[in-house]
């Protein structure tokens, strides 16, 4: 069957909202938040939660709360009607918020499928069926369960599978504001029929209505408009008119009759990463620009997966392997209950300077990327363990570790700001990297003795040299390119006086001369930077310092307002 697709209605701006804010057709917490986020708005539970209003079932009580009696008013009847009451309280209890989410949109009894389409959204039934793989055995026993929790006893549950294979293949993560994946949700055709692109021009956010489900705020028109056969639309599904919303903005200058494409996946991932988990969970072999781009992969791609080896090394491919399992381990150790900071840094920092069994990592690498993440915030940890016995100020030692993060986090930003100069889509991503090294370094120079003055604070803040204080207001992106070159250059020249202090004690990071000039990595790894590296030891003040962190932040604000847009918080 022809698939549907949408397209700009008019051309569009780069930081534009491109749809309205669309309630979901079905929604659900997942399991782990069911205690402390609203069932009904997903805002976080204060106070005494409410239960759902009893319809039949008096004993189910608890499996799911509200923030307030209008929440739980408004979503009990579909708690109770479309058998998510019985499976949550089952036992054993909860399957999975996908599993509530299929069955409330199983609750209207024009749910049938028609061919590979419910509610005119995709299935993907066949698809997903046809392997014999974890996600057809998923498929399958999950239809079961649902079938006995809507009283269908077990016989054949067509619609139970067509219904998850819509989740699956529409359903999106639900984020909060802290960047946590808080539930699932499925949208209208509007959101819906947005196709992936490794390299898209939209990305969506989403928005938690107030607990007292007042309406959002003005939409925005929709300037999309779908493209395809003629096929039944799903606002018939409905979804009660509350829940997360979902907004799609531009991140690029869309054309009149520009598809418009989302990333269903990671795109800080390789290739073979990326095509995996499309085919595992849509079915599909990417053939966006990225992906096909001529007869070998993009810059960004090649960075990503790029390694070093020793002359006559004959076994990259096994050897990949094991980096990647070796990084995959040092970080989950690193995450899990009794994780070490101090073992983490030391073998990633090994890994990094040494390679492992002849292979060396680029430091644009994906595992290298991940390192630098998971060492910012390792040291940071380690610093406040380091501290717990002396005052932070007068902790040398948990200083210098403080330090050693803000200058991995900036590491971390500056490599990702590279890779966004040749693949604009990775926007939303190296937003986040900025604004968490302007608080490592804000952090950092609040920790220095003496500390900035308290007056100090960044939204009073003025550079004489850059945009700062418009791009803090995030009016207009007309000017986009610009504003962001003058925001870096100004992050370049602190960067250049301050990264001598930064790095100074840090083996791997001191082998880069400038993290803002990443001009050399396309030879690497022809020579050492060691050799090369200017011998800076000192930040001229930590004045730079905070003046970095302050420029990173609004860099960071202004690149993050691009994609999701709203007003830039500094504090
Ligand atoms: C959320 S739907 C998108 C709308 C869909 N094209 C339709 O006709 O309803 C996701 C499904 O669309 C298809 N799809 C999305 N992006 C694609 C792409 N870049 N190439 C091929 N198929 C894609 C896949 O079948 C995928 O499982």
């Amino acid at each position: 069957m022809a698939e549907m697709e949408m397209r700009a209605r008019e051309d569009v701006e780069i930081g534009r909202d491109i749809t309205p804010a669309i309630p979901p057709i079905s929604f659900s917490l997942h399991d782990a938040f069911l205690h402390s986020h609203c069932s009904a708005c997903f805002s976080p539970l204060s106070g005494r939660p409410f239960p759902p209003r009893h319809h039949r079932h008096l004993s189910s009580s608890s499996s799911v709360l509200y923030c307030s009696p209008l929440c739980s008013a408004a979503d009990s009847p579909l708690h109770f009607s479309s058998a998510e009451s019985n499976l949550l309280d089952s036992s054993p209890p909860s399957p999975s918020s996908e599993s509530s989410a299929d069955l409330r949109l199983l609750r209207t009894s024009s749910a049938a499928a028609s061919g590979d389409r419910m509610f005119g959204l995709l299935t993907n039934r066949e698809k997903l069926l046809a392997e014999g793989d974890e996600i057809s055995d998923r498929v399958r026993s999950g239809a079961a369960a649902m079938a006995a929790a809507r009283g269908r006893g077990n016989g054949a549950a067509e619609e139970e599978e067509s219904a998850i294979c819509l989740v699956i293949t529409n359903g999106v993560e639900v984020v909060d504001e802290k960047g946590r994946g808080i539930g699932i949700a499925v949208y209208d055709s509007a959101f819906s029929w947005i196709n992936h692109s490794c390299s898209p021009n939209a990305c969506y956010r989403f928005l938690l209505p107030s607990p007292d489900l007042s309406p959002s705020p003005p939409d925005s028109d929709l300037r999309i408009v779908p493209s395809g056969p003629t096929v039944e639309n799903a606002a018939s599904a409905g979804g009660g008119g509350y829940g997360p919303r979902i907004v799609v903005r531009s991140i690029r200058r869309i054309k009149k009759g520009e598809e418009i494409t989302v990333a269903y996946t990671d795109l800080l991932q390789p290739k073979a990463a990326r095509s995996s988990e499309l085919w595992s969970k849509y079915r599909f072999i990417c053939c966006c620009k990225r992906c096909s781009s001529s007869s070998s992969s993009s810059y960004v791609d090649r960075a990503l997966e790029e390694i070093a080896t020793s002359q006559g090394f004959d076994n990259v491919e096994a050897t990949g392997r094991r980096l990647t399992d070796y990084v995959d381990e040092v970080i989950t150790d690193f995450l899990s209950d009794d994780g070490d900071p101090e073992t983490c840094c030391r073998k990633l920092e090994h890994l990094l300077v040494s390679g492992l069994s002849g292979l060396r990592l680029h430091p644009l690498h994906h595992l290298a990327i991940n390192a630098y993440t998971t060492l910012s915030s390792a040291y940071r940890i380690h610093a406040s363990t380091s501290s717990l016995t002396s005052d932070h100020h007068h902790c040398p030692e948990s200083f210098s570790k403080t330090r050693t993060s803000a200058a991995y986090a900036l590491f971390l930003a500056a490599a990702a700001n590279h890779l966004l100069t040749f693949e604009p889509s990775l926007v939303a991503c190296v937003a986040n990297y900025w604004a968490s090294a302007g608080e490592c370094l804000l952090t950092l120079s609040s920790s220095s003795s003496p500390p900035p003055p308290p007056s100090r604070v960044a939204q009073q803040y003025r550079c004489s040299k850059c945009s700062f204080v418009d791009a803090l207001k995030a009016v207009s992106y007309a000017d986009f390119e610009t504003v962001k070159c003058k925001l870096v250059d100004c992050i370049g020249g602190y960067t250049r006086r301050s990264w001598g202090y930064l790095s100074k004690g840090c083996d791997y990071l001191e082998r880069f001369e400038d993290p803002m000039d990443l001009s050399w990595v396309q030879k690497w790894p022809a020579s050492s930077n060691r050799d090369a590296k200017c011998g800076f030891v000192v930040a001229e003040s930590m004045d730079d310092v905070w003046q970095l962190g302050a420029h990173c932040l609004a860099y960071g604000g202004f690149l993050a307002a691009v994609c999701y847009g709203g007003a830039i918080a500094l504090e």
